[in-house]
């Protein structure tokens, strides 16, 4: 139950929490990075006489960029325009305004353009101090890292230095059969197409297979089949690169299983094994003492191996990781930049007959029919080189296309929210960029953790001090604020609840932040629909109380245990107890032993797992959740995976034990493990299928969320009742005189305990004041009406169950005071009618194990009001918080004395 609680409610008020503590420890940071920095280099180029466009905030000039881009792409041109206009409009309208050296904006990172040749000159001669750009995606390393391209520094001049010769025109003259064999195919292709006539051809795809059949050859040589399946791999996993670039990039997500991951981790493998393969095979050639250099790979084995053997040591040569991916560069780097040097050549030949004429003439005098050798293609003058640059500002416009969607997610969107929840009269906080009320939520609440308050202080301002503060600013009953740039509608209004809460289907669970946490609770309380539909259905026999009267003597013993405990401390005399931790141990226990039974020892043991687990799911959710960041193999997420296979095949054993057991037709309905298996075994039978029952690992979730919904929140029902009957003694005496009246020295039945009215005033005065989950958690994922709002979709419901149960207008002018009296004739007159008490939620999802708590309570509180008579320790500090659950900060110090 009280995971439960804490799942739901504090899903906003808790797990959102962290989550906001983590984005305001970061908000600083991020206003200087979004625009402190920015408007101060601005300020300071401006200064040095530098023009450029003005920074705006976290996007610059993306939007700007994408724009006249996208524009610029819809028509073609003459062919006597300049393309500088439609292939970098941006640049070319920032250049006329602010001159041949000037500043924009890629995102909040200044971009300085330079036009000027001498700058140009210097900014290339300095490799060291200008290097590559860096960023981004990176998947697209699996294209070409750790290559020349890519390398800097040392790493590049080694690189370098041994790549080099194999391109010196000594070594590449030795490469022309393969350029003419590759021209050769392409042009026997058009030969065919034309069949000696005219005919219109796209040329561009056939140059780029020439020009990638020229690398395969020049590249691997006699090994040329091998190289041009690497091509086609390279081109795939090019294809799958530019495409998981057209999404956004999440940091991380390259590790996550999807298809495409797969596969261009598969093409990566497939190619580095390929040219492993050709390697060694050529590597085994150069052992024999055969020559291996006529091809790119050749050529660099060789310089590799000279630079070794001159430096004398193996670390100066490239390792064969490196040389493969310097093969796999040859592609990337050399076969479309070549190809569409061809296609523009021949564009412009197409367009300027009199210079291919000339070029013509050129090539017959220089060769006639000959085939050409490098000496007569170093003499052709008129083949104009023109080296092409086209591919860079793609990486450009992706960021741009995603930078609208993220203002509008950021800016835009909350503040049309706010303006139409403002225009239906809802008053709340105005939203503030990015972070919403975060902060605020973050600072009050370490504030107000710092101090103890009095037993008489109300304890709402010290346990949720940003949203008492809102509720009084905005006007009590229902209210907005920000979770970051998502609404959070806070709900304090009894009929609104009661609506939203039997509206199970349109207001969900809240759900996102760390994924890890679901780790801990799966199951019933994270379940929607059907699904959710079908779960309860077959938990909720399990927890009828004819069952849970077997349940007692498990209560008893746990409870047992506890108190022998109690009695070694005080030794028949007065002692200082922090009972908290006694009553949590005693309340895993009981889970343990009424969910498992016979296999009470392996229940605990799953429990002690589960406690583990719950700290690292803690742990993580303190810092930052990158998404997919749960698959790196950390020593964390390691522990976590073990765990969960840990806890997993236990239950699974005692699953199968107890199936076992079954079908030998021996009685195994005395726990929760095995009234569910049974009530899942009715629901089978009667609807004739397996699929309306719950599959083994469905059961084994349930059996979980056991642990995680039931165990906190009665550990903490029944600390609150020790604090409050230590501290109002009178309440204590009317207590255990009810008790004794009740059963005297007799072990307490179902029956006595049905019929305790003062401990059950007591428990729900507790359950009142301290509600161990002080609000439950919804959202919104279509458009919906509460009363007379409509709210938006992806908007947060926050139950205030806690400000009901504080409210003086319902409780009266006595509602800070521990009052059970109020709850003497039941809980409708103490409402006076109004839904206004929710300590168990309410609706069809109200808590399934409510009727297990409260009998579990009245039990633990029959035995220890018998044995002990308590008050509170002058070493007490009343300071409820909530870490899911509320509870005491510094501890339960009651003094215990035995009677
Ligand atoms: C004082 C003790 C408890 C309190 C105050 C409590 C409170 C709650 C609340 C408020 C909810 C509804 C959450 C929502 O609607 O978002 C809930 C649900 C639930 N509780 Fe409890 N709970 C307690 C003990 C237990 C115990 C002992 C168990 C089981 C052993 C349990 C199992 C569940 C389950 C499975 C749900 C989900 C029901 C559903 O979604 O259909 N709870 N609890």
């Amino acid at each position: 139950m009280m995971e439960v609680i804490s799942v739901n409610m504090n899903m906003i008020t808790v797990c959102c929490g962290v989550a906001v503590v983590v984005l305001v420890a970061y908000g600083w940071r991020f206003l200087i990075w979004a625009w402190l920095r920015p408007k101060g280099i601005e300020k300071s180029l401006r200064e040095q006489g530098l023009n450029g466009s003005p920074y705006k905030i976290l996007f610059g000039d993306l939007k700007e960029m994408m724009e006249t881009g996208k524009q610029a792409g819809l028509k073609p041109i003459k062919l006597t325009d300049s393309i500088i206009p439609r292939v970098m409009p941006f640049y070319y309208t920032s250049a006329n305004k602010y001159g041949n050296m000037f500043f924009t904006w890629l995102g909040s990172r200044p971009m300085i353009h330079v036009t000027d040749p001498p700058l140009i000159r210097q900014v290339l001669a300095n490799y060291n101090q200008f290097q590559k750009r860096r960023g981004g995606n990176p998947l697209s390393k699996l294209l070409a890292s750790g290559s020349l391209i890519d390398a800097e520094a040392d790493q590049w001049v080694k690189h370098r230095k041994i790549i080099t010769p194999a391109f010196h025109v000594e070594k590449l003259k030795h490469m022309l059969p393969a350029f003419d064999i590759c021209c050769g195919e392409m042009i026997n292709k058009w030969e065919g197409i034309t069949k000696g006539r005219s005919c219109e051809v796209d040329v561009y795809p056939h140059l780029q297979t020439m020009t990638s059949d020229v690398i395969s050859r020049t590249a691997f040589g006699s090994s040329y089949e091998e190289g041009r399946n690497i091509f086609e791999l390279q081109l795939e996993q090019a294809r799958l690169v530019i495409e998981s670039t057209q999404s956004v990039y999440i940091p991380g997500s390259q590790f996550l299983p999807t298809k495409r991951n797969r596969r261009m981790k598969e093409i990566d493998q497939e190619v580095k094994s390929s040219i492993r393969k050709i390697i060694n095979k050529r590597l085994t050639v150069k052992e024999k003492g055969d020559v291996t250099t006529e091809d790119l790979l050749g050529l660099l084995l060789d310089s590799n191996d000279k630079e070794i053997k001159q430096q004398g040591h193996a670390n100066f040569g490239l390792s064969v990781d490196e040389v493969i991916e310097e093969c796999k560069l040859f592609y990337l780097a050399g076969q479309e930049t070549t190809a569409n040097l061809l296609a523009w050549t021949m564009i412009l030949l197409g367009q300027h007959m009199n210079w291919q004429d000339r070029a013509r003439d050129e090539v017959l005098k220089a060769f006639g029919d000959r085939k050409p050798d490098i000496d007569g293609l170093n003499h052709l003058k008129t083949a104009v080189f023109c080296g092409v640059a086209v591919a860079v500002a793609v990486a450009v416009v992706v960021v741009v296309v995603y930078g609208w969607r993220f203002l509008n997610w950021v800016w835009f969107r909350p503040k049309g929210i706010e303006k139409s929840l403002r225009a239906q009269g809802l008053n709340g906080s105005p939203y503030k960029f990015l972070f919403g009320d975060l902060k605020e939520m973050v600072d009050t609440a370490n504030q107000a953790k710092l101090k103890p308050i009095k037993l008489t202080d109300s304890i709402v301002p010290r346990v949720m001090p940003f949203f008492h503060t809102a509720a009084k600013t905005y006007g009590g009953s229902i209210f907005f604020t920000w979770l970051g740039p998502r609404p959070l509608i806070h709900v304090a209004s009894p009929p609104l609840i009661r609506q939203i809460l039997a509206n199970y289907n349109q207001f969900q669970k809240a759900r996102g932040g760390n994924p890890l946490s679901r780790m801990l609770a799966k199951g019933l309380v994270d379940a929607e629909g059907d699904h959710w539909v079908k779960h309860r259905k077959i938990i909720t026999p399990a927890f009828h109380v004819e069952k849970l009267k077997h349940m007692l003597p498990a209560f008893h013993t746990s409870c047992s245990e506890m108190i022998n405990k109690w009695e070694e401390i005080t030794k028949g005399n007065s002692c200082e107890v922090d009972v908290y931790p006694h009553l949590q141990t005693m309340t895993s226990d009981v889970i343990s032993r009424t969910a498992f039974g016979s296999s009470y020892k392996e229940g605990r043991k799953i429990f002690e797992l589960q406690l583990e687990q719950a700290k690292l799911v803690i742990e993580s959710t303190q810092s930052i959740y990158i998404p997919g960041s749960r698959f790196l193999p950390t020593k964390r997420n390691r522990r976590m995976k073990e765990i969960d296979q840990e806890v997993k095949s236990s239950i699974r054993r005692i699953i199968n034990k107890r199936l076992m057991a079954k079908e030998k037709q021996e009685d195994t309905t005395e726990d929760l493990l095995g009234l569910l298996l049974d009530s899942n075994d009715k629901e089978i039978k009667q609807q004739g299928n397996t699929n309306f029952g719950l599959s083994i690992d469905e059961v084994i979730e349930e059996c979980k969320l056991f642990y995680f919904a039931g165990q906190e929140t009665t550990a903490n029902l029944l600390t609150w009742t020790m604090i409050l009957l230590g501290q109002h003694m009178n309440w204590q005496d009317r207590a255990r005189d009810e008790v004794l009246k009740v059963f005297g020295d007799r072990k307490p039945d179902i029956d006595g305990l049905s019929h305790l009215k003062i401990i059950n005033m007591i428990l729900h005065e507790v359950l009142r004041l301290y509600p161990p989950g002080i609000a439950l958690g919804r959202m919104i994922h279509e458009e919906v009406k509460i009363g007379n709002l409509t709210i938006p979709p992806g908007s947060f419901l926050t139950l205030h169950l806690m400000l009901l149960h504080h409210d003086a207008d319902i409780w009266g002018d006595d509602v800070d005071e521990f009052n059970p009296e109020r709850f003497a004739e039941g809980v409708s007159k103490a409402t006076k009618g109004q839904a206004s008490y929710f300590p168990f939620g309410g609706g069809p999802r109200i808590c399934v194990g409510q009727t297990f708590a409260i009998l579990e309570a009245k039990l633990a509180l029959v035995m220890i009001l018998r044995r002990f008579s308590f008050e509170l320790s002058p070493t007490y500090s009343h300071a409820p918080h909530t870490i899911i659950t509320l509870q005491p900060q510094f501890g339960a110090h009651l003094i215990l004395s035995e009677l």
